[in-house]
């Protein structure tokens, strides 16, 4: 360690594990983006809360940034670290601490996967129904720091409104202790919901106490075929009329294309324009009611198709339709747009949105999909083989401008769940307004009086 800063972090906390092997640098310098060379300092993987805190003092100390790191499966760049900073990694922090029954939460530490918060809250026949592809990989840290959404928000909500509490250590280093489960608690500014969606950018969150519930009822599993992206809103209103959703999710032929490419089963014949995965409660009225808004469907026009799973196993081939599709496009380095809209709003600026992008990208793959439930759109624009990277980030670039001009004049906005990190910092004063941007400088100011946490993120 040739670092003198780094020999006196090591003095100072003599258990902290810190890794400076180029390897090492190179996996935890990025996330699912991609696009960043990784050049951290080094990383810590801090075993105790006290050990985060210890960091935090002595970067303060040195002036050194510090990048708070989960499991960096983000798609903004929120978790880069590619000028010198210290990657902060919560990796080995991932412990049950404590589950109470009449409370029904469960207090988790920052470096455990949503996946392993699923399972710890199912053996209290309890769910955390957050819920979505990257659930494996992902913290739960990294998912309060983007206030992630996901395939269930149409029925619960983002991560904020399942966050009882907080342990954030601040960016001066102090400790917070932030609503400490309470339910009721109006006692001034809800620290804990501006830490929620900060991008690490206000504080490391070491400790969070999660709300559970019970599991949802039976439900059933149906993909639909559409003929066009109008008959989706339709079919949309339609189901939701007639069934209690649980997720509504939606993709072009052109995401089934690479998704069938990776290895997923075709489960509807012949091609068609859009799709719809959606599930639903399940009892005996479902049954009918399901039926009758599929007839209606196809009556007016608006469903081609559908096939409803008659098993576990084929439930779980139709929602890999839907959850292969990041991964399946993985290779091609995609731009991503992860953007939101009022559901009122989309039927107009979908008709605009679709020209634009059928004029500025007349060349390129362009995959479509998301949460059409939540108004949230993945516009996915996959690289041309002959285009180098950097020019063909240039082009996107450009569109995005009158993407975000576009999203401003609908009332929409630039990111709906991915966060804004590096990639669509650029575009945050499409969608928050200049006094709104003032404010929250000062805010990180208050929290992070150096500016010492994920600099370079959220604000340009
Ligand atoms: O890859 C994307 O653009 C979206 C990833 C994720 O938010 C999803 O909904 O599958
Ligand atoms: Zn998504």
């Amino acid at each position: 360690m040739t670092d003198a800063r780094l020999a006196g972090l090591a003095a100072r906390l003599p258990n902290l594990r810190l890794l400076t092997d180029p390897a090492d640098l190179e996996h935890y310098g990025r996330d699912w983006t991609r696009r960043w060379t990784p050049a951290p300092l080094a990383i810590a993987l801090p075993g105790e809360l006290a050990e985060v805190q210890g960091i935090v003092r002595w970067a303060n100390e040195h002036g050194v940034a510090l990048v708070p790191s989960g499991g960096r499966t983000g798609l903004s760049g929120g978790a880069v670290a590619a000028t010198g900073e210290l990657v902060l990694s919560l990796e080995r922090m991932n412990r049950v601490l404590g589950f109470d029954a009449v409370d029904r939460t469960l207090t988790v530490q920052a470096g455990m996967t949503l996946h392993a918060v699923h399972e710890a809250a199912k053996e209290h026949a309890l769910i955390y129904p957050v819920d979505f592809a990257a659930r494996g990989s992902c913290s739960i840290g990294g998912n309060i720091a983007t206030n992630a959404g996901g395939i269930r928000v149409i029925r619960y909500g983002n991560t904020r409104e399942w966050i009882a509490g907080l342990t954030v250590v601040a960016g001066n280093g102090e400790l917070l202790r932030l609503n400490r489960g309470l339910i009721k608690n109006s006692s001034g500014y809800d620290l804990r919901q501006l830490m929620i969606g900060s991008e690490g950018t206000l504080g490391v969150v070491v400790e969070a106490t999660l709300r559970l519930t019970d599991p949802p009822p039976p439900s059933q599993v149906m993909l639909l075929a559409l003929p066009g992206m109008d008959a989706l809103m339709e079919v949309f209103a339609l189901f939701r009329s007639r069934l209690t959703l649980q997720a509504f999710e939606f993709f072009t032929d052109a995401a089934l294309r690479h998704v069938l490419a990776h290895g997923a089963q075709r489960a509807i014949d012949g091609e068609h324009p859009y799709y719809v995965v959606t599930e639903f409660d399940a009892d005996e009225a479902s049954q009918d009611a399901v039926l009758a808004a599929f007839e209606q469907g196809v009556e007016r026009g608006w469903i081609n198709d559908g096939v409803i799973a008659q098993s576990e196993a084929q439930a779980a081939a139709l929602w890999r339709l839907r959850e292969g599709i990041t991964e399946s496009l993985a290779p091609h380095k995609p731009y991503k747009n992860d953007i939101s809209l009022r559901i009122s709003a989309l039927p107009l600026f979908l008709q605009e949105i679709q020209a634009l992008l059928g004029r500025e990208y007349p060349h390129f793959d362009v995959v479509w999909f998301g949460h059409i439930g939540d108004g949230n759109l993945h516009i996915n624009v996959l690289r041309p083989e002959n285009l180098s990277e950097g020019d063909f980030i240039k082009q996107c670039e450009q569109v995005t401008k009158l993407l975000a001009d576009t999203l401003q004049r609908h009332g929409g906005s630039i990111s709906a769940e991915h966060g804004i990190g590096l990639v669509k910092r650029a575009y945050l004063g499409s969608t928050r307004s200049e006094a709104e941007i003032a404010l929250m400088r000062g805010v990180k100011q208050a929290f992070d009086p150096k500016g010492l946490l994920n600099p370079g993120k959220l604000f340009v």
